[in-house]
């Protein structure tokens, strides 16, 4: 059988192997690019794509509750719901595979293995390359107890067909807290467990506290340092069994963070050094093997398990490997959010570093219920809190909380990257009144 040789082959359709491939393709390299379940991987097909489609919908039923002062509030019909979120994740699959190929890269659909650091097999078909690039992404963490085959993970409650009446979530981390919003707001009744007392550890302990009450005013119930044990299946139901408690359930979904996709790959064909923890990568995301790289979900590059993060990866190395000299990659200021209701977003120095170094940093509590965008919108815990060098008195962080927290967070993130001041803010011509031109009132 002839063997197709490449400039690049990479392992995994994901939003790194992507960046990673269009931009080396944009150069003019040889590219191929392998995908063994579905184009576009976990965020299109069971992260944030079919979760902010829910959350749209579970969004305009609380402003429709809050807003239209009805005396009655429609039902979220799931079933159409759930119709419509599958045709965006269907479409945004398709669109990821055809882009490929008008890139003229040569997509393959099969489980890739190494042979050797420059050769891969798939569907029993040889490639080789001079670089390979491994972008295979992350799974939810395998559990061992009693019942666990019991366990569905976050991605099944996002692509879920019917809303389970009653859901338990082990874990209060950042896809759990997104969840426990959507499932609740749909009508549905939600326990909430979280092994120690941390829940959304690297928040704002303060923010995250008004998170809480929130949901549990609205009937979610929260179990800390508790623990499932075991998990029996008794006439359709779930008896959820833990340290403290036992719980009777339809449904019980973890989100208790993502492991690498190793095995399966060979690894050790390629000479390619890895830990239980993913893939060993230096500031190039190179591995141990000078011509294997590695981006986003399966790396260990020290930065967390976030699209934002794997894009990023993606796009540099796709640039550095098509040049002839490369610089090690450089992180702007971390950007994150939570799309709980509201939502938490955080970028740069957080308010607990500034805490932890409070000689060096001044954090700037604000609520922002005052400003008409929160007003109009019943958004009554609106926050946010800026982080202020105190040498340089510039912002170096900011921290928000409100059902538009991510919009705002990200033009903070922009004047922080850009170092804009305040005279040249207002320089700016922008629409009024909008969460931008909040902007003026809010900037030091
Ligand atoms: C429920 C949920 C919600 C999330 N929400 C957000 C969010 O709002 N914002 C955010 O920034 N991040 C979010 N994330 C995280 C984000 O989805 C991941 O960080 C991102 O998908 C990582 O991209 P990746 O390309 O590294 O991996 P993936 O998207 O997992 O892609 C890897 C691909 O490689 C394929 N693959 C693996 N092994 C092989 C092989 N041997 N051969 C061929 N193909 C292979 C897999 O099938 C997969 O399609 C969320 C995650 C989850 C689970
Ligand atoms: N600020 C950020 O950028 C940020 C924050 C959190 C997570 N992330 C990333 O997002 C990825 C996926 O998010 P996620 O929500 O699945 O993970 P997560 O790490 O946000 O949350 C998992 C939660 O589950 C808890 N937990 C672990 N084992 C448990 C058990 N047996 N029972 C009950 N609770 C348990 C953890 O203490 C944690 O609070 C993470 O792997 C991480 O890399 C990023």
């Amino acid at each position: 059988m002839s063997m197709s040789k490449f400039d690049l082959i990479v392992i995994g359709g994901g939003v790194g192997g992507a960046g990673v491939a269009i931009k080396a393709s944009s150069y003019g390299q040889k590219v191929a690019i392998i995908e063994q379940r579905d184009w576009g991987g976990t965020t299109v097909n069971r992260g944030s794509t079919p979760k902010k489609v829910l959350l749209a919908a579970a969004e305009a039923h609380r402003h429709f509750e809050t807003q239209v002062f009805s005396e009655t509030t429609p039902d979220i019909n799931w079933e159409k719901l759930a119709a419509y979120r599958d045709n965006i994740v269907n479409q945004t699959a398709v669109k990821f595979k055809t882009r490929f190929q008008s890139n003229g890269i040569t997509t393959y659909e099969g489980h890739a293995e190494f042979l050797n650091n420059h050769e891969v097999t798939v569907n029993g078909q040889t490639l080789s390359a001079t670089n390979i690039v491994t972008a295979s992404g992350a799974h939810p963490k395998e559990l061992r107890f009693s019942g666990s085959q019991f366990v569905q993970h976050s991605g099944s409650f996002f692509r879920s067909e019917q809303l389970p009446s009653k859901i338990v979530i082990m874990g209060a981390g950042i896809i759990a807290f997104a969840m426990a919003s959507i499932a609740n707001e749909a009508g549905a009744e939600v326990v909430m467990l979280q092994h120690d007392a941390v829940a959304l550890r690297g928040y704002d302990h303060e923010f995250v506290g008004l998170l809480i009450d929130d949901l549990k005013q609205r009937g979610v119930r929260f179990q800390f340092n508790n623990e499932v044990k075991e998990i029996k299946s008794v006439d359709n139901c779930l008896h959820v069994l833990t340290q403290q408690s036992s719980i009777t359930t339809d449904v019980i979904y973890t989100a208790l963070g993502r492991e690498a996709n190793i095995s399966g790959l060979h690894l050790e064909q390629a000479g390619v050094k890895y830990t239980k923890h993913g893939i060993s990568v230096n500031d190039y995301l190179q591995t141990s093997q000078s011509n294997i790289y590695a981006v986003g979900d399966c790396a260990v590059t020290g930065v967390p398990q976030l699209a934002n993060y794997a894009i990023y990866q993606g796009k540099y190395l796709g640039d550095s490997l098509s040049k002839t000299l490369a610089f090690p990659i450089k992180y702007q200021l971390p950007v994150t959010a939570v799309f709980s209701m509201p939502r938490l977003a955080q970028a740069g120095v957080t308010v607990q570093q500034a805490n932890e170094q409070s000689d060096k940093y001044q954090v700037k509590s604000m609520s922002l219920a005052h400003w008409l965008n929160y007003q109009r919108n019943h958004d009554e815990q609106a926050r946010l809190k800026l982080i202020i060098n105190r040498q340089s008195q510039q912002v170096v962080g900011a921290e928000a909380y409100s059902y538009s927290a991510d919009d705002l967070i990200n033009y903070l993130a922009i004047l922080i990257q850009q170092n804009i001041s305040v005279k040249r803010l207002h320089d700016l011509f922008l629409a009024y009144p909008s969460t931008a031109t909040d902007l003026y009132g809010i900037w030091v």
